[in-house]
């Protein structure tokens, strides 16, 4: 039987800690805030993240890493994308040798332009076969009252895949083995993107034909940076790509695309960051989607109107005249 350590308490990590538990997998949740560990081990609840959702007894939480990954098959790593570097530096020297490290995470890094997988090879000096990624359309309320979803499990080691597929595989989870990270990857952070020019454009006002417009045309912006980068173009049409980008895009429990809907309806930056409580990773990773983009000659005008919008000060109707006065041109999927 394998063994898993989650680090991260927030949503996702004390969510996906309880989808291991409960199938099977003997968990500890690794937290760096006293109050939250103390809280999960004797309330059997996350009162900060996940209020009223209770977790399997056989969760134990910590703050100490190496406590966490002691005998750990599976190290799962489920804090912000941009915070993952400097975590994973003081958390390396616990990592038991063979373990395979799980990202859960959906973002790029700023400055490196780095893929989370890229990003625990190096700093955890691990072979891509010990690196894997589960990604889909997963919100967090919705799994929290256990309601159907599916997700992939990504590794270029397919054995590793199907370990970890069996190790988190639940009747009202269910799992899809994939062995193209790229692809599962930048489909999970590009979609975040896309999601905040899905929010900008329902907080406008704005209807249906514009959303399912930015939604085919960002599935085409993700194609074509997959392409480049190698990913697989069929993973785009699958539950990494296109499923997580009509979740995440429709859905007002999306963070990402109520953080844009927020902007949409006209307050400020800092209003909006003030108001966000939890991780919206599109934030920061849309300028390092748009500079991985630009370093590739890749296009990407969606993206481009985001960081606009987002960080240099652009009004949401100056971006959708920016989009809508784009030369005519064939439509075209991918490269
Ligand atoms: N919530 C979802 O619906 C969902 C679903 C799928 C994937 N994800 C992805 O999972 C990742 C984590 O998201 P989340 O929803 O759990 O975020 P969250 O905001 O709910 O929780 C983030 C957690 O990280 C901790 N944290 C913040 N800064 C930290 C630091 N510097 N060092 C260590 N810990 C720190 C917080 O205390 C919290 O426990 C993101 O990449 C997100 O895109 C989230
Ligand atoms: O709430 P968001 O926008 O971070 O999206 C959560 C998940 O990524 C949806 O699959």
């Amino acid at each position: 039987m394998s063994r898993a350590a989650v680090f991260g308490t927030g949503s996702w990590g004390t969510t996906f800690a309880m989808i291991l538990a409960e199938a099977g997998t003997p968990t500890t949740l690794w937290g760096r805030r006293a109050e939250i560990v103390d809280a999960i081990n004797e309330t059997r609840e996350n009162p900060e993240y996940l209020p009223g959702m209770r977790l399997p007894d056989t969760i134990r939480a910590t703050t100490d890493p190496a406590e966490a990954m002691d005998g750990a098959d599976f190290v799962v790593l489920a804090v912000p994308s941009q915070t993952l570097r400097a975590n994973l530096q003081v958390w390396k020297p616990h990592i038991p040798p063979e373990a395979v490290l799980v990202s859960l995470m959906k973002g790029v890094e700023l400055g490196t332009c780095k893929r989370m997988s890229e990003v625990i090879c190096e700093v955890a000096e691990v072979p891509e076969r010990r690196v894997a990624v589960v990604s889909g359309p997963n919100l967090v309320p919705e799994l929290a009252q256990r309601q159907p979803a599916a997700a992939v499990v990504a590794c270029s080691d397919e054995e590793v895949a199907a370990r970890l597929q069996e190790a988190c595989h639940l009747p009202w989870f269910r799992t899809y083995t994939n062995p193209d990270v790229v692809g599962v990857e930048l489909g999970g952070a590009v979609k975040n993107v896309i999601a905040l020019a899905v929010g900008v454009a329902v907080g406008m006002g704005l209807g249906d034909n514009v959303r399912a417009t930015l939604m085919t045309r960002g599935l085409a912006e993700i194609a074509r940076l997959g392409a480049v980068l190698g990913a697989d173009q069929h993973t785009f049409a699958g539950l990494a790509g296109m499923g997580d980008l009509v979740a995440t895009c429709t859905s007002p429990l999306s963070r990402n695309r109520t953080f844009g809907e927020n902007l949409g309806r006209g307050m400020t930056m800092a209003e909006v960051v003030a108001a966000t409580k939890q991780t919206a990773e599109g934030v920061k990773s849309c300028e390092s989607v748009l500079e991985l983009a630009r370093k590739h000659d890749v296009e990407m005008p969606i993206t481009e109107v985001v960081v606009g919008v987002v960080h240099d000060g652009m009004t949401p109707g100056e971006a959708a005249m920016l989009l809508m006065s784009r030369t005519p041109k064939p439509e075209r999927y991918g490269v």
